[in-house]
Formats: C-alpha cells, structure tokens, sequence
C-alpha cells in the first residue's frame, strides 16, 4: 500500500511539548487515521498519524536521495521543542526495500502528529507550515479496533514444500564452494473479507512482543527483534541475530534448548558471517568498536535468537540512515559474500521482498535515530489483504525441513495478531 507523496516539501514547523502520560500509546491513534506509525519497545517510542512531508525514493539511489531530501527538510525547518529525548522535535520514519530493484523502493515521511514516551516523560510533536500552523490534536484513547476477520492464508510465490527444495538447492550451492552462507525467505499471503486495521495489528504485538520493536511505516507492520543500528550523541549500536531455535512453551524444555543453540556450531557459524558483516560496515565509521567474542541467547515469546550487541564510537558525522544503507544487507538477512548470496535469492526466492529485510526505523533532524531490520512482518497490499515475510540463514549444515519449521515460527507473530492462529491453515 503505497501512497502518492509529494517530492518537494514546504518549510515546516514543528513544536514539541511536554505533557501528562496519555496511557497506551496505540490506543490514541484515532480510527481510520492517515499514514499511522509506531516505533514502539517496552512502552517506549512514539506513534504518529498524518503525514507533513514524505518522498520516495527509487533503486540504488534509494537511500542517499532521502538522506539529501531529510537535510533540505531539516535546513527549511523551524523547530521548538521542550523536551530533548530520542524521538522528540522534528522526525522522519522510513523503510527502504531489500532490494534495489524492487518496485518497493523506499519511503522517508515526516508525520503530522507524534505522541512519543522515553521512561517517564511524554511529549507531544506537532508539524505544520507557517501558512497553517500544527493544531493541538485531542488525545483521546479509542476502544480496541475490531480484528480482522480472515478468511484463509495462501502459500505466497513458493508452497511449503516448494521452498524447501530451493534450500536443499542452496545448501547445494554452498557445500560445493559457491558461497558460505545465504538467507532463504518465503511469503505467505493473508486476506481478510473485513479491513485489516493496522491498529489491532500493533496492539497485539506489542503487547505480545514487548521486548521487539513494534513499527508501521507505509503499511509495512511487524515486530523485529533486531536492530541494524542506532545512532544516540556519537554512540552508534547494533543488535545482531542469527542462529535460532523454536520455543516449546515449557519453560525447563527451552533452557535447555537455549543451552543447545549456544552450542550449536551450525548456528554459531550462521550467526559469526553475520557479526562480521556488521563489524566490518560500521568499522570505517567508527575510532573504537566493542564485539563481543560470543553471542548470548535471546528469548522472545516464539523463538530464541543467538544475539550479540555490537557498539562502537564514531569519528565522523554520518547519520543514522548513512549507517543503516552502509550496513544493509548484513549477512542476517542475505549472506556470506554479500553479491554471491544476493544473486542466489534473486534466483531461488522467485519473489520480491518488498521492505521486508530492509532498514525500517526512523532519524531526527541531527542525524540520531534507529533503523530495525524489518522481520516478522507483513506489508499490506490492499485493507483486506497482507503479504507476510520469513527467511532463514542456511550454511553447508542446514537441514530442509528443519528451516522450513523455522519460518513456520517466525510468522507466528504475524499470523497470532491476526487472528490465524500459529500455521495460519495454510491453503
Ligand atoms: C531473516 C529472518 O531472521 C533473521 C534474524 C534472526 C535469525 C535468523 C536466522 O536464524 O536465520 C535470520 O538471520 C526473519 O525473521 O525473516
């Protein structure tokens, strides 16, 4: 669902102030609302509606002609703000497609309306031009949106056992020397015979997936547990994933499952190409960097990831979205090399990814900001239709039929706030 936006922008104003906790963040998103979005985490982060400004962008260039737009926008711009947190005065959220030369493309939107949390303080932004000042919207908490009623949940460009074969295929190409490593995803389509309601989307997974960030940009929603990069005051972070296990829901089992996935020398190995293809794009921008020698497991309510939290000091002044395109695509979500693994999803995928495993975040008028990479999520392609996204990193170790399991688990997310319970009866 792509909107038409305007190329040029008008010289915006923008006022953030501080005001009384307003409950639930979600909830205040009014129904039926233009361009909603969320970056939320642990009841932390901002929602939005309305849009002051946005421009899309196109292939290679996709990202360095937003980054130019963002710093006219910023140039133009009359800002006061009262409060001096990561999300407050003026903002752009944005996703960028995996691919170059995908129709997808990328988006960079300056909402209309923020109301954001950092710990115990609370603002509100609004943004408007000179010839039509930002009025103060009322914050009010809505009732729950209804969910979507579903009628049924389709294979996308592969079935089940199709996508399989193109692992087997995969794992092929790497035991024969061709590459080290290459992430596999598939798409599930969800159509629904009422409107999907972005709301009930973020609702349920926020509060399902508390410790992921929960984003809408552009009719892109999901969860994701991992971070490409933040930017905060010179400190720039990353939060690498790769290697996973299935939870089982008993509590003693899956210790003892996260036991065995920190041993794992299949995905241990998975997730090393991946450090080092953060490590290695971040090192050029920073004086000091910090890599852990070994992951720790992180246990969210589906899966549990092998996680390693990459930080580094930065000497020059490139922005938050400049590191998310110079980081994009880790070998989390593509491989190991980095063209070899992307020619071979070209190959075997037979999809477009769209925004899916592409950056999704956001960047304020200094250049700080966080881009997530987008997993676990859907992009909505019509009100009643959603195409979700899951891949997996194979290497030369990689069983088929186990990988396709773990797709399985990482649509559970999507397909529980939608209300198609954990395999979505696919059909
Ligand atoms: C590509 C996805 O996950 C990545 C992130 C964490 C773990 C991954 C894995 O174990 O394969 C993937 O690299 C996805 O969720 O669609």
């Amino acid at each position: 669902m792509t909107l038409p936006l305007p190329q040029s922008h008008p010289a915006l104003v923008v006022r953030s102030t501080r005001i009384q906790d307003p409950g639930d963040l979600v909830s205040l998103i009014p129904p039926g609302a233009e361009a909603p979005i969320s970056w939320l985490r642990d009841g932390d982060g901002f929602v939005g509606w309305g849009t002051a400004a946005a421009i899309q962008t196109q292939g290679t260039a996709r990202f360095e002609d937003a980054e130019l737009w963002w710093s006219e926008v910023v140039r133009d711009a009359v800002v006061r703000s009262e409060v001096d947190l990561p999300g407050s005065g003026l903002i752009a959220v944005g996703s960028f497609a995996f691919a170059a030369t995908s129709a997808a493309g990328g988006v960079l939107h300056v909402p209309a309306t923020v109301v954001g949390r950092h710990h115990d303080v609370c603002w509100l932004t609004t943004v408007g031009t000179a010839a039509q000042l930002p009025a103060t919207p009322a914050l009010t908490a809505g009732a729950a949106p209804a969910p979507p009623v579903v009628a049924d949940a389709y294979d996308g460009a592969l079935t089940g056992e199709q996508w399989a074969g193109a692992v087997a295929t995969a794992v092929g190409r790497i035991q024969s020397g061709a590459l080290d490593k290459v992430v596999m995803a598939r798409d599930v389509v969800v159509r629904s015979s009422t409107p999907i309601d972005p709301r009930h989307l973020l609702r349920n997974l926020s509060a399902s997936y508390p410790n992921t960030w929960t984003y809408s940009v552009d009719g892109l929603i999901g969860a994701t547990p991992e971070l490409l990069v933040r930017r905060q005051k010179g400190l720039v972070t990353s939060r690498v994933l790769a290697g996973t296990i299935r939870r089982t829901g008993d509590d003693e089992h899956d210790l003892a499952l996260a036991a065995s996935l920190a041993r794992s020398s299949k995905d241990l190995e998975e997730h090393e190409y991946a450090v080092r293809s953060v490590a290695d794009a971040l090192s050029p921008h920073c004086s000091s960097m910090n890599v852990p020698e070994s992951p720790f497991v992180l246990h969210l309510p589906n899966v549990m990831h092998l996680a390693t939290d990459v930080a580094g000091v930065l000497h020059e002044d490139v922005s938050s979205l400049t590191l998310a395109a110079s980081l994009h695509p880790s070998a989390a979500v593509c491989g190991t090399p980095t063209l070899a693994a992307r020619d071979l999803i070209a190959e075997l995928e037979q999809m477009d990814r769209g925004r899916y495993a592409g950056p999704v975040g956001w960047l304020d008028a200094d250049g700080d900001g966080e881009w997530g990479i987008a997993l676990r999520c859907g992009a909505l392609e019509s009100p009643s239709q959603i195409r979700l996204f899951a891949g997996c990193g194979i290497v030369a170790g990689s069983h088929p039929s186990a990988e396709l399991s773990e797709s399985e688990a990482k649509l559970v997310p999507m397909l529980q706030a939608l209300g198609c319970g954990a395999e979505g009866g696919r059909s």
